[in-house]
Formats: C-alpha cells, structure tokens, sequence
C-alpha cells in the first residue's frame, strides 16, 4: 500500500495520521507526501504541493493507494505511474479551517483517474463526479451522522465538536479494511465503530492513540486468556491459600484499574482451580500494586505474579537465574504492616533502591498471620 497524503505538522491530520491508522491494523505502507503545509488545529497557513517525486523510483507498483491532500495533476501522475494500483481519494476543497485548497472543477478533474472517492456532502453537493463515492456528513443538525454509499445509507453517533482531521482518519480506516480484503459496505460499518471510539474521548483532533489503546487493552486480556489454560495445566500445585493473581498492566500504568487481572484471583477449590472471574480491569488486586510499583522504577516490567511458598521453588528460581531478592517484612514500619495493601509498594520501592536494576523474584516468610509468598515480576509472563 502506498499512503499519498500531505504533511500537517501539527500531526492531527494527514499522512501522520494516515500512518498511524495503517499500523494499528499491522500494515506498514509505503508513503510519499504529496504536499508540505503549515498548519495547526487552530489555523492553515499555507500548502505547497510537490510535482517531482523520485520516489516513483523506489517502488514498482502498488495494489492500493491511498490520496490525501492532492491536486488533480498529481493524481494523474500517480495514475499513469501506478497504473495497476487502486486508488481512493479523499480530496481536500477546503480545510476545517476554512483555507482552499483546491477548487471543485480540481476535483472533477482528478476523479476521472481514481476507483472510488470519500467526500464529506458539502463539498460533494459542489462537484460531479462520476466514480464510486462515499459520502459523508448528510444533513446537519441530525441526530446521527448518514453515510451514504451507492444509495446505502449507514449511520453513526453525532458528537459536539470541531475536530482536525477526522476526513484522513476516516479515510485512511476505509482504505485499510479494503487492503485487508473487506468489501466497501463492511469496510465503512468497520470504520464507523473505529471512528466513534476514537472520537468520543478525542479533544481538537482525533486521538488516534484512543485506539491503540483499546489494542493494549485487548491484547492483555487475550495474554490472560492464554495465561488461564496454562494455569488450568499446572494445576493447583503453585497455588497459594490465599490465592493467586496474574497480572498485566497497560502501558503508563497509573493505579491497579489500569492493570489487567483475574478479579477475586485464582483460587483451590478441591483439586480444581477456580478462577471467580475472567481476566479483566476492574477489582483490587496486590500484585496489580507490585506492578504499578514496580512500573514507577523500570516502566517496562508490567506483569506479575504469585505462587506459593515453597523452598524448592526458590532454589530452583535461583538455579536458573533468576534475579532474586528476600523480602524481610519484619522491617516493615508498623504504619505500612497496619495498612490494607500498602507493604507490597513499600517492600518493592526498598528492594529497587538497594538492587537499582529489575528484579525477577522476590519472597518473604510470612509474619503475624500473613502468608509466605513468592512473587514474580516480569517483561512479559515468563513460564515457570
Ligand atoms: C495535510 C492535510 N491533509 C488533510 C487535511 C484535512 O483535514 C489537512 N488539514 N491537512
């Protein structure tokens, strides 16, 4: 895939964001900017399109390109180079901020060389074109945004606000489900779900990053998923009395929501091992505060766990080198003993003061009715 967008600095529009869409569903495009602009959310200066591009040098051919901010002569260019390719485009007449780019004649003009075109309706409503369109927007003031499709209608929530950039983003989500192998109506019911999740929680431009959260978040639950069935295979040996959590948190993990765990942990019940509930966010959790703890030395250790106390475990930990450190919780100041949940962090901000690099497993005796345990803390989860 080719991207073929410009350049908005301020990176809440154009082929930044283009990017960011194509690698959230793992697809690395190749990409050319076809204009420099200056501009932020708040005012376009000026654009300056490009006419020589080397780069047609670099890549024989493309199945699918993907046109941004462009004018009609560069379209033709890329047509008569890419011949074989498919092209979508989302022209630019003018921008939210109200700067013209291009005139409504440039649109025609270029569309005679494109496969299929996503336009908002006012600046549809303004050309005549004659290729597949998508167009976006419908009437103002609706309760819910139409898109229309070769007389299809879909819809999508409606949100107050002003934002930069959605136009590429949208486009840059059609084009990538199209590449993926999705017809155009599931690649727009696709990108409706993308764009509202995005768009709810986006301020001034879209936050892509939204997104990439939901990925992390998927990506840990489905870790934990897997994580289960290991479990469910160990077998209730390394299970502690009081039970067991597996941990893993989400990048810049501020407090234990942001972890992903077993709620009510993981506990024996006979022979069998009863999970109380499926891997989720919600619920406490001590080994979500030793990794949060953890995460404030070295941010990149965002998952823990814990088993049950036996020697031998230790030994073996340290006979294959593991980094391991005792956790002497008679130490403990009486405040920090006497407060729900708070000497995991205490006893782990102490140990990476005295070790100053990333443990892998730590243990402490047990004291005044408290269970031993043994707790790791890893990159990743790391098998037993
Ligand atoms: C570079 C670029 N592409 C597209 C738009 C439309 O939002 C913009 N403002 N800037």
């Amino acid at each position: 895939m080719l991207v073929f967008s410009g350049f908005d600095p301020s990176g809440g529009a154009g082929i930044l964001q283009d990017i960011s869409i194509m690698k959230m569903f793992k697809i690395s495009p190749k990409a050319i900017i076809s204009a420099y602009t200056v501009q932020n959310e708040k005012e376009f200066k000026s654009v300056e399109f490009r006419e020589n591009f080397e780069e047609f040098d670099l890549f024989d051919k493309f199945s699918l390109i993907k046109v941004g901010m462009a004018n009609s002569k560069q379209i033709k260019i890329l047509r008569k180079r890419y011949n074989e390719a498919k092209i979508i485009w989302n022209p630019i007449i003018k921008t939210s901020t109200g700067y013209t780019i291009i005139s409504p004649n440039d649109v025609n003009e270029g569309s005679k060389y494109v496969d299929l075109m996503i336009m908002n309706s006012e600046e549809y409503e303004i050309t005549d074109i004659k290729c597949d369109v998508i167009i976006t927007g419908g009437h103002k003031n609706t309760e819910k945004i139409e898109i229309l499709y070769k007389n299809k209608k879909f819809y999508s929530q409606r949100y107050e606000k002003q934002l930069h950039g959605t136009g590429c983003i949208f486009s840059s989500l059609i084009t990538a489900h199209i590449y993926m192998g999705y017809t155009i109506e599931e690649s727009i019911n696709a990108s409706l779900y993308y764009m509202d999740k995005m768009v709810k929680n986006s301020e001034f431009s879209v936050e892509t990053e939204n997104m990439v959260y939901e990925y992390h978040k998927n990506y840990i639950l489905e870790e934990l998923w897997k994580i289960k069935s290991e479990i469910n295979k160990l077998g209730k040996y390394t299970i502690p009395e009081v039970g067991q959590n597996i941990v893993f948190a989400l990048p810049e993990a501020e407090n234990e929501y942001d972890v992903g765990k077993f709620p009510g942990r993981i506990h024996k019940l006979g022979d069998e091992i009863n999970f109380i509930h499926e891997p989720a966010f919600f619920g406490k959790s001590h080994m979500a505060r030793a990794v949060i703890a953890t995460m404030k030395y070295f941010p990149w250790i965002r998952s823990a766990m814990n088993i049950k106390y036996e020697k031998k475990y230790i030994e073996k930990a340290k006979e294959k080198g593991y980094k391991t450190f005792y956790l002497d919780r008679t130490q403990e100041p009486i405040e920090i003993q006497t407060k729900e949940g708070h000497s995991i962090p205490y006893g782990l901000s102490n140990i990476y003061d005295i070790a100053k690099e990333p443990i892998d497993f730590v243990w402490d005796d047990g004291f005044y009715g408290k269970e031993a345990m043994i707790g790791f803390l890893e990159e990743t989860h790391r098998r037993l």
